[in-house]
């Protein structure tokens, strides 16, 4: 065991480890508490380094990406906590059309830079503030694609400290979804085929549109974690909510907003156990009114008890 909680550099690499390092500025919920070590490392090498030192110390692992799909307790999480935010590196192949970006480059950013180059096959990403690694594990999705769709591949850094190339297929991709979810693999980088050569004005104007209809139906003046809930198929979990009358109905400063009722917003100052106490509050009151239980879509970390 560690026994000093002073921050530790890993020999060799520039990894420095931190201990009890406070995780709600890394969430766009803007919650929860301190990682227990928390390291940001710059290549992947580093990455791996940090891996292997959780690894020997038997500390659990959490990775994270721009925490835009997380409520993290305010007791905070064990272990080492992995931010992917470094590992930016990008490139553009115009001989295959592809696009290749490190784990923690930001979604937006790939949609406009996109747009600007005029490559077609990003457009519904604008606007959700995750990180590439997020997208291929979480499968994230909005106005009808999602990452899932024109994903070659994704280099994963598995449990046994190999590196591993792994196809969409292998994901076993489905709503919201993949084999990754839970598990310790990293998405370490990933690859998606584009339609490159297209007009420039027009991937701009669907990813503007996209972008605007987003900013009209969504509450983006608040941190919150986007959809709380997965879309109970056939509905909708924000009509369902909506319908039972919580829309502003608050725990503490977390709010359900106005605006979309799937969204739960931090008006300042909200703890973690607020979100979760109002998660459980609308999962109770649309099951009571509509026999449906909701399914979480954002991912709950540490201890809730
Ligand atoms: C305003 C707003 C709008 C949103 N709109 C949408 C939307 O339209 N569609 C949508 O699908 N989502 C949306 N989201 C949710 C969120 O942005 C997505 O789920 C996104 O894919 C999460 O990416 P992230 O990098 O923030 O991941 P995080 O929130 O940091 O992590 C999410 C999960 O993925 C794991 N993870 C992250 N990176 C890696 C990695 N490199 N390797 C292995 N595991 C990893 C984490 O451990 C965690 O389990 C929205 C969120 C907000 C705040
Ligand atoms: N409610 C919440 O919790 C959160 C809300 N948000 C909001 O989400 C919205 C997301 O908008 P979105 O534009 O998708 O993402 P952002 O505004 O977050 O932009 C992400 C990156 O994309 C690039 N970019 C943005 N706009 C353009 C443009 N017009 N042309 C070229 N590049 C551009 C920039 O990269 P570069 O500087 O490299 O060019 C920018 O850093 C924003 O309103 C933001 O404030 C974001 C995070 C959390
Ligand atoms: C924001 C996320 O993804 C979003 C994604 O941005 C958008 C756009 O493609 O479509 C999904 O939202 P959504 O199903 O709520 O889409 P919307 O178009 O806003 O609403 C669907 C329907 O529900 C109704 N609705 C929505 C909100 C509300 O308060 N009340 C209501 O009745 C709308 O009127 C509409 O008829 C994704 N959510 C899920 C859980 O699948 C996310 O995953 O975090």
């Amino acid at each position: 065991m560690i026994k000093t909680p002073t921050a530790q550099i890993i020999p060799g690499t520039q990894c420095v480890i931190s201990p009890q390092v406070p995780l709600n500025g890394f969430t766009t919920l803007n919650v929860g508490g301190a990682a227990q070590w928390f390291v940001a490392p710059e290549s992947i090498q580093d990455l791996q380094a940090a891996y292997r030192w959780a690894q020997e110390y038997d500390l659990p692992i959490t990775v994270l990406g721009a925490g835009s799909n997380l409520l993290i307790s305010d007791q905070g999480l064990p272990g080492l906590v992995i931010a992917t935010k470094h590992l930016r590196r990008i490139k553009w192949d115009k001989e295959t059309g592809q696009v290749t970006a490190g784990a923690g480059r930001a979604l937006p950013q790939l949609a406009h830079h996109a747009a600007r180059l005029g490559w077609s096959g990003m457009e519904w990403s604008v606007g959700i503030p995750g990180t590439v690694g997020g997208a291929v594990v979480m499968n994230a999705g909005a106005h009808g694609g999602c990452a899932a769709d024109y994903l070659v591949s994704a280099l994963v850094l598995e449990p046994d400290g190999c590196l591993s190339v792994v196809t969409g297929s292998d994901l076993a991709y489905g709503y919201r979804s993949s084999v990754l979810q839970g598990t310790q693999r990293l998405v370490l980088q990933a690859t998606w085929q584009m339609e490159p050569e297209q007009d420039p004005q027009r991937v701009k104007a669907t990813t503007q549109e996209h972008l605007n209809q987003r900013l009209s139906t969504q509450p983006y003046h608040l941190p919150s974690c986007g959809s709380v809930f997965r879309n109970p198929q056939p509905h909708t979990a924000g009509w369902l909510i909506e319908k039972v009358g919580l829309k502003g109905y608050q725990i503490g400063q977390a709010q359900v907003a106005e605006r979309h009722a799937n969204f739960i917003l931090n008006r300042g100052g909200a703890k973690a156990m607020d979100v979760f106490q109002l998660i459980r509050h609308v999962q109770a009151c649309v099951s009571e009114r509509w026999d449906v239980l909701l399914h979480p879509e954002v991912k709950i970390l540490g201890e809730f008890a």
